[in-house]
């Protein structure tokens, strides 16, 4: 069982091809062994021992909580009507950022239509929509209460700087705007689509998503990065999910924590020409591992079209789309 799915991953990061060697920590950069705890930065405390977490119980059924009594959203764990009704009392505002540079925004159609039938439906939300093409965002009508504000960034050439660059964004975005217009935050990959609801069981203080590729990973095997030069480096022994990049979210006050912290880490190692291995998901992982979030989602609200649907899942609500990444992409 474990082995199918170990393959999968295989083939999922050879795609991208910028997974870096198990060879590299072991040999050049802990020589002796000793580096790890040495090199583990301010902001962590030193590894603490524990088993695993995993998304399933003993009964082989997936659980609604995470060790540190933080909820896991599955299907049949909520009722969404209750659950709406009271965050609807509360009358929030749920800002959310996309970002959409160069040929990304032929993924804004599919993506704006199905969140307006989906995604926090009769809540007060507004989109930031980062760009450097204004020209080729679509018309979308949007719901009651929804609206959209394009903003107009620079191009960049390498899509891992725009990829990464959205936490220094998003950080200037809070500090400007979000902090006195909205309650919480999510900030949402583009090239996705929303197949199903997405509401307010998905709020919480700090809101991280469990990959879909990994939940079936022991935890020396997630992709984290592994050299302890860089800011995200996480050792073997660490670890409790491997989160994905596409979904953060939380309170204002607790994303910008997050986006500023993951920001300065990305800084220290640029300055040191250190790209971690998954770029700002990596750094994203380590600060979720010290930073346990509040809520988990589970991977119904982060899939993959590429993947089959497993028994576990019973209803997909936002999934990333088939991509050419030659076709979109500025550089391989
Ligand atoms: C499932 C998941 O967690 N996916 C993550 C993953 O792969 P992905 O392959 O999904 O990354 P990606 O190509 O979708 O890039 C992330 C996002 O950056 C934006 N973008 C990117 C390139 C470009 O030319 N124009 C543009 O607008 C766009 O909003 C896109 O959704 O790794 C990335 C960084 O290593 C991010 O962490 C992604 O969230
Ligand atoms: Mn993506």
């Amino acid at each position: 069982m474990n082995m199918v799915y170990l393959n999968e991953q295989d083939i999922h990061h050879g795609v991208h091809q910028r997974r870096t060697t198990e060879k590299t920590q072991t040999n050049l950069y802990s020589p002796q062994g000793t580096t790890e705890k040495t090199q583990i930065n301010l902001y962590s405390p030193q590894g603490l021992s524990y088993k695993q977490p995993s998304v399933f119980g003993p009964d082989g059924k997936v659980t609604a909580m995470a060790p540190w009594l933080a909820p896991i959203v599955w299907e049949g764990t909520f009722d969404p009507t209750l659950i709406d009704s009271i965050y609807k009392q509360q009358n929030i505002t749920i800002a959310t950022t996309v970002f959409a540079l160069g040929k990304y925004t032929k993924f804004l159609k599919d993506f704006l239509e199905s969140a307006e039938q989906n995604y926090f439906v009769g809540f007060r939300v507004h989109y930031y929509l980062f760009t450097d093409q204004p020209q080729q965002v679509p018309e979308v009508k949007m719901g009651e209460d929804h609206q959209l504000t394009v903003m107009v960034v620079p191009s960049s050439n390498r899509w891992q700087e725009i990829s990464l660059r959205r936490m220094e964004r998003l950080e200037k975005l809070i500090e400007s705007q979000l902090i006195n217009e909205a309650n919480y935050v999510f900030s949402l990959d583009v090239d996705t689509k929303f197949y199903g609801r997405w509401g307010a069981e998905s709020l919480g203080r700090l809101v991280a998503a469990i990959h879909p590729w990994f939940y079936y990973t022991p935890r020396e095997q997630f992709p984290y990065e592994r050299r302890p030069e860089s800011q995200a480096f996480i050792p073997h022994s660490e670890g409790d999910f491997y989160y994905g990049g596409a979904m953060i979210g939380g309170l204002v006050k607790n994303v910008y924590q997050l986006v500023k912290t993951c920001r300065e880490q990305l800084d220290i190692d640029a300055a040191k020409s250190i790209e971690a291995a998954w770029q700002e998901e990596s750094h994203l992982n380590k600060y979720f591992l010290y930073n346990k979030p509040s809520k988990l989602l589970s991977p119904e609200y982060l899939w993959d079209d590429k993947r089959s649907k497993p028994e576990e899942i019973k209803t997909i609500r936002y999934s990333h789309v088939y991509k050419n990444y030659n076709e979109v992409r500025p550089n391989p």
